[in-house]
Formats: C-alpha cells, sequence, structure tokens
C-alpha cells in the first residue's frame, strides 16, 4: 500500500488520486464556464435584433427618457416588430405589432402576466399591495375577481344614471367656468369613481378626501415615470442613510407611503360604515362585495378589497381625464368631424332629450370618433409593462426570464402600414365597422390577463361625456384680447399616462333649450 504524500492536504488520501480529483474538478470547471459562454453567446445570438448594446452599460445611454414612444416607434422601422434593449443588465423587450402581443401577451399569458419590480412605488412608497403592480399570483387573480364582479359587462348598467349625471355635471361645469378645464373634468371624472367604488358623494371641487385621493394617484403617476428614480435602476440606493445627502427619494417615498395607506384605510372604512347605516350610495363596489360575503368577509378578503378598490380609482381617473381632453382636442383641431358627430346625435336623438349610454348602440359615428380619440393620442402610449416571468422563445429568438415587456401601444395605432395618415384625426378609416373599431380598443386597453378590467365601465364614462358635450354645446377655442382664436397645440408632458396639457376650450351651449335640460337633468338626479 503507498505511503500518503507528506504534502497531501487530505490525510489518507494517495497523491495521485487527489491530484486526479483535482484536476477533474479544473476541467469540469472549465467545462461548466465554457458551456455557460457558449449557451449565453448562443442565446445572445438568438436574441431579438436591437440597437448596438456597448459592454457593461448595454443601451443604458439609449433608453430614450422624453416621450420614449416615439423613440421607440422610430426603432421599429429600423428593428422589427420585436426588440431587444438591455438597460444596465435588465433585459427589455419592446414589442410594436399588435399580431406579436396578441401571440405573446394573450396566447402565452400564463407567462408574460407579470409586473417588473418598482423599487421606488413598490419597496418604499406601498404601491405595490395595488392590483396595478402586483406580480401574477393568487392576491391579483383575488383582487381582478372582486372588481370584475361589480364591473363586469353583466352589472355595469347599474352605473349609467351615476356616469350619465357626472356629464351633465361636468358640462355644465365647464359651460359656466371654463378655466381650468382640467381641473373640471378631474373633479368629476373622480366623483364617477367615488361614487361607484365606495358610494361616496364628492361635495364640490375642495372636497378633501377627493383632492387626497387625487394626490395619491398623482404620487403614483410621477412614481411611473420612466427614468425618474435612480434607485429603480440601482436599487441598493434604498439602504442609504435617510440623512445622507441626495437621499432625499426617501422621505418623498415615506411621505407617499403615508399618504396612500391612511388614504386607501380612510376611503374604505367610510364605504364599509355609510352603507352599513344607509349613508352611502348603493350599489358600490366594496358594499357589493362585502353584501355577497354574507357577514363572513375574512381580513385578508377586507384588505384585497380595499387594495382592489384604491387600485379602480387609478385605473379610472387619469386614463379618462387623458382621454376626455384629447377628444376636445382633435374637436377644435377637427371642427368638421365635431360638425359631422353633432349631426349623427340630432337626427338619432333629437333635440327633445339628452342623450343617454343606451343611444350608443345607434350612434356609430360617435363611437368611431372616440375609437380615433383611443388610436390618435393613446391614454397609454406604452400601455403597462408586463414582465416576463420565464424563458421563451418566439420566431426562433430568445427572450430571457425577467425581461420587461413594453407593448407600444403608440406604434401598433400610428403604424401607417396600419393607419394611413396615422396623425390625421380622422373617424372615417373605420367604416363605421365596430371590427375594425375593435381593433383600436383591444390594442389601447391592455392585454391578457392584464388587459383592463375597467373598459366596460370606461366605454360607458367617455361615451356619456362626448355625447352629452356635442349634444348640447359646441366646442370652440377661446380667443385673445384681438378676437383671434386660439387654437392649443397638441402638447403633451413625459408621463406615463399621455395627458394633453394646456388645452382651453369654450362650451358654447348650441340652444338656450339644451342648457336648461342640462340644468333641470342636474338638479332631478342623484
Ligand atoms: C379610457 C380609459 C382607460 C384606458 C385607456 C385604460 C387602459 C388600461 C391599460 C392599457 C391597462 C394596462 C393593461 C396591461 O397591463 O396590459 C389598464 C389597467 C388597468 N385598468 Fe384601465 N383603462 C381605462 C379606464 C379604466 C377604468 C375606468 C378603470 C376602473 C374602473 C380601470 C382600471 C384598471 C385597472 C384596475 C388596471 C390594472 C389591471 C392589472 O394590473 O391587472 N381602467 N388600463
Amino acid at each position: 500500500m503507498q505511503a500518503p504524500h507528506p504534502t497531501s492536504g487530505q490525510p489518507g488520501v494517495p497523491f495521485s488520486t487527489s491530484y486526479a480529483a483535482l484536476a477533474l474538478a479544473v476541467v469540469t470547471l472549465l467545462a461548466a464556464l465554457l458551456a455557460h459562454e457558449l449557451s449565453a453567446y448562443s442565446k445572445r445570438r438568438a436574441m431579438p435584433p436591437g440597437p448596438f448594446r456597448w459592454p457593461l452599460i448595454g443601451n443604458a445611454l439609449q433608453v430614450p427618457q422624453v416621450h420614449p414612444w416615439l423613440t421607440y416607434s422610430r426603432w421599429a422601422h429600423v428593428y422589427g416588430d420585436i426588440y431587444y434593449l438591455d438597460a444596465l443588465g435588465q433585459h427589455i423587450i419592446v414589442i410594436n405589432s399588435a399580431k406579436v402581443a396578441r401571440e405573446l401577451l394573450d396566447r402565452r399569458s400564463s407567462i408574460y402576466s407579470g409586473r417588473p419590480h418598482l423599487t421606488m412605488l413598490g419597496d418604499l412608497a406601498g404601491y405595490d399591495r395595488m392590483l396595478l403592480l402586483q406580480p401574477y399570483g393568487d392576491e391579483l387573480r383575488q383582487q381582478r375577481r372582486l372588481i370584475s364582479q361589480t364591473l363586469s359587462i353583466s352589472t355595469i348598467g347599474q352605473y349609467y344614471d351615476i356616469q350619465e349625471a357626472a356629464a351633465r355635471r361636468l358640462v355644465l361645469g365647464v359651460i359656466d367656468n371654463p378655466s381650468p378645464l382640467e381641473g373640471q373634468i378631474k373633479t368629476h371624472i373622480a366623483s364617477i369613481i367615488m361614487l361607484v367604488t365606495y358610494g361616496y358623494t364628492v361635495k364640490g371641487t375642495e372636497d378633501v378626501l377627493t383632492e387626497r385621493a387625487i394626490k395619491v394617484m398623482e404620487n403614483l403617476s410621477l412614481g411611473e415615470t420612466p427614468g425618474t428614480w435612480l434607485v429603480d435602476i440601482i436599487p441598493q440606493l434604498k439602504y442609504l442613510p435617510s440623512c445622507m445627502p441626495g437621499s432625499t427619494f426617501l422621505n418623498t417615498a415615506k411621505a407617499w407611503r403615508k399618504l396612500l395607506y391612511t388614504t386607501s384605510r380612510t376611503l374604505y372604512q367610510w364605504s364599509k360604515e355609510h352603507s352599513e347605516n344607509g349613508t352611502a350610495h348603493l350599489p358600490n363596489l366594496c358594499a357589493s362585495v362585502l353584501a355577497n360575503a354574507d357577514g363572513k368577509a375574512t381580513l385578508q378578503l377586507e384588505e384585497s378589497l380595499m387594495w382592489a378598490a384604491l387600485t379602480v380609482l387609478a385605473g379610472g381617473l387619469e386614463s379618462n381625464i387623458s382621454t376626455i381632453l384629447s377628444f376636445i382636442l382633435a374637436m377644435l383641431h377637427y371642427p368638421d368631424v365635431q360638425k359631422k358627430a353633432q349631426a349623427e346625435i340630432d337626427a338619432v336623438v333629437g333635440s327633445g332629450r339628452l342623450p343617454q349610454i343606451s343611444d350608443r348602440s345607434s350612434l356609430p359615428y360617435i363611437r368611431s370618433v372616440i375609437a380615433e380619440v383611443y388610436r390618435w393620442l393613446p391614454a397609454g402610449p406604452l400601455g403597462a409593462p408586463h414582465a416576463l416571468d420565464e424563458d421563451d422563445v418566439y420566431d426562433s429568438v430568445f427572450l430571457p426570464r425577467g425581461s420587461l415587456i413594453i407593448p407600444n401601444v403608440w406604434h401598433m395605432l400610428h403604424d401607417p402600414d396600419v393607419y394611413p395618415e396615422p396623425d390625421v384625426f380622422k373617424p372615417e378609416r373605420y367604416g363605421g365597422s365596430d371590427i375594425e373599431m375593435k381593433k383600436v380598443t383591444d390594442v389601447a386597453f391592455g392585454f391578457g390577463r392584464r388587459a383592463c378590467p375597467g373598459f366596460h365601465f370606461a366605454q360607458g364614462t367617455i361615451f356619456s361625456i362626448v355625447v352629452t358635450v356635442l349634444a348640447t354645446c359646441d366646442i370652440v377655442p377661446v380667443v385673445d384680447d384681438h378676437g383671434r382664436e386660439i387654437i392649443p397645440d397638441i402638447r403633451y408632458p413625459t408621463k406615463a399616462a399621455l395627458c394633453p396639457e394646456d388645452v382651453k376650450c369654450v362650451f358654447r351651449p348650441r340652444s338656450e333649450k339644451a342648457k336648461s335640460a342640462l340644468i333641470h337633468s342636474t338638479t332631478s338626479i342623484l
């Protein structure tokens, strides 16, 4: 028997054996490294096309910060329907066609329904409890179920009177006080959602609870704005002591979290108490869910309901405000479309009554105008980002797990091959076909298991505002001191939602009778 070698590290193990083991380990390690590199290389080679990536930082310096959908759209002409970016190791897949979006986000929705992790908004400010930011899983499904229970196509009819009344109050409000337009629209849209979600009646433009809710949503929008928060790129920054220079975002997040939690709890508790004692407007989302639970709502259900309700407010507020402002902008730029739309309402509804949501099926041109607003200036030009939960392959290209999936809704709705003269507002492009209009809403309201659960409800709100304004008023530009008309430019800041800014106009009643009908209806309902 051979004696152990004195330099062997393992007493009792022969040198030749340990040498062989070491050699084997080295070879195995090298083989593993080679395999990893080869696999990474082959994956890299099979990645979708995209702009040149620098070592280490990838495309970090090219990721657009201003109106990113426009740059992504320009790149779509170069790299095609699906391309790849790498921002400091974060894989980003941009989808530019409805066909690819359908295939990945709809048909493969079991792995494409996550949301990206946001450090500022989620970890620090606490917004990750809301459905909007939930990863795909049980809590998401639970919150979506609670919403669809109340806002499904079969139940939304019960809210038509609220939507019509708010639309009429909004029009009257703008006739009497056209400035600030955005503020008026915000208050009235918030009033619809507060009533439907919590049964809460907004008390004028300075209602404290509504103001707080709007502030929560404004913070959400700021938090979502791409490229605003360094901590989303370098998450370790969240561990900075809050007294360090450069860490003011920590105090911001703390203040946001406090407002978020107090507002969501106050609104939910208000709804619960006042629905029970009969002083809240019924039905409302919170009361309906609690009534269905028949006194057996668990704490967990109530918690989910509280966050789902707040997400309804979030989902419905900014998207609706942007859509209405875009509609007004379109009417100011395209007065002929406005006249044609009014002619349809006059012919179908007449001037003897105010239009209702139930008139929708008889007004194809109005439906086309609304579809064209969703297309022309989509409220979510990049939709909402999804996250890919597993590695995938599409059309022979590799899509890595953890990728951020950006549906470039703007490009899908502005691709000149699909929509010729995409920047022109032209409701005639649908030829009155609901199938063509649906191609727009299928994209503008999101995809797969994350598609907007407020779609049918939003259709009612938008339709009732559009049809009420057009039936009763001419939307005309304001004039300057010399009597010259000022048509607002089509401008919008870079935010997650595309919301036109500085839109000014006058709602001029088409007749005294129309204005009286509005006054009469707002004093007689709700
Ligand atoms: C013109 C109006 C609206 C537009 C254009 C719109 C559009 C969208 C889009 C693009 C998404 C993201 C979908 C995706 O991830 O693929 C979304 C999500 C959502 N929307 Fe809407 N929406 C509108 C109105 C509403 C209304 C009125 C409500 C509530 C009553 C609502 C509630 C939500 C909620 C809760 C989500 C999050 C869904 C999730 O993360 O699973 N939306 N919406």
